[in-house]
């Protein structure tokens, strides 16, 4: 029998971090070995003999445990928010120095969310308008989710990979945000309101239709299924993974 993959959890007390921490305590074949939050010692990963650590924590720290992470030899498997070329740049870099170690970015674990990312991409060259609406629990950080933003980025590709020019726009905004965030061309909209988990909402129009793909989260182990599946697979899979969809033979 195979020995257990051994696990940590960055960001433990938090709403997804104790979510996390259960799915492995319950999940067949891992075994928790760590349970870090604000103020601990990222050396405790390493000393439990940790081989893959799950981040849940804030936008502002997460490249920098990736980065620890990786000059320790630990795989990662990241759902934080707050990545952009960048960063990703930096860890991807990074990596080159570091053969065999793996992390896995995903702005989102469900696999509905993945998918409806997916669809959106797909859908994207066949309709002139599309836009992306997020709603979200009112303790969300920060805006536009990345779902939100990963959504819009492959849409944007997917235009343009087609030929399609700019969405059709003639608004002039008499207050600045009024029509959400630009992302590559797809406005992006935010809402944040209690009683919401994690919802999307891709809008497409053409003249006389409109299609729309939903996705909600109502309770956050939607997201342990992506989770669990990327602990187990960033510990083969070296260097750099960007979104669910590569670990889901999904076209990307
Ligand atoms: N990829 C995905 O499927 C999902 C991603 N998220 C993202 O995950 C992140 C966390 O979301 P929530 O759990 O709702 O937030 P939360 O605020 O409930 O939890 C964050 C936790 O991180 C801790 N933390 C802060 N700094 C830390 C540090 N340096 N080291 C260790 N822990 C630290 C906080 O004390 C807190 O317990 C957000 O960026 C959110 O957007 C959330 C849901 C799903
Ligand atoms: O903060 C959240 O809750 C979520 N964050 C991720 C995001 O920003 O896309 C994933 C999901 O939407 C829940």
């Amino acid at each position: 029998m195979s020995e257990s993959i051994r696990v940590a959890v960055l960001g433990a007390s938090g709403r997804m971090g104790t979510t996390t921490v259960r799915a492995v305590q319950e999940a067949d074949g891992l075994e928790l070995v760590a349970a870090l939050d604000a103020g601990d010692d990222l050396r405790a990963v390493t000393d439990a003999g940790a081989q893959v650590a799950v981040d849940f924590t804030v936008p502002s720290v997460t490249e920098q445990n990736v980065h620890v992470l990786v000059d320790a030899g630990v795989h990662a498997v990241v759902g934080t928010t707050g990545w952009d070329d960048g960063s990703l740049g930096r860890v991807h870099d990074h990596l080159l120095r570091a053969p065999g170690v793996g992390v896995v970015v995903a702005p989102n674990f469900a696999l509905g969310a993945v998918l409806a990312m997916s669809f959106a991409r797909q859908a994207a060259r066949w309709f002139e308008s599309a836009e992306v609406v997020e709603l979200h629990h009112p303790d969300k950080v920060d805006a536009p989710s990345g779902t939100a933003r990963h959504t819009a980025q492959g849409i944007a590709a997917a235009r343009a990979a087609a030929g399609l020019g700019s969405v059709p726009d003639a608004t002039t905004q008499a207050l600045d945000g009024a029509r959400g965030a630009d992302v590559d061309g797809v406005r992006v909209h935010a809402v944040r309101l209690r009683g919401l988990v994690a919802h999307e909402e891709i809008l497409l129009g053409n003249t006389g239709e409109m299609l729309t793909i939903r996705h909600d989260s109502f309770d956050r182990v939607s997201f342990m299924p992506g989770v669990l599946l990327a602990v187990r697979r960033v510990v083969d899979r070296p260097g750099l993974t960007v979104g669910l969809e590569h670990l889901l033979g999904l076209p990307a």
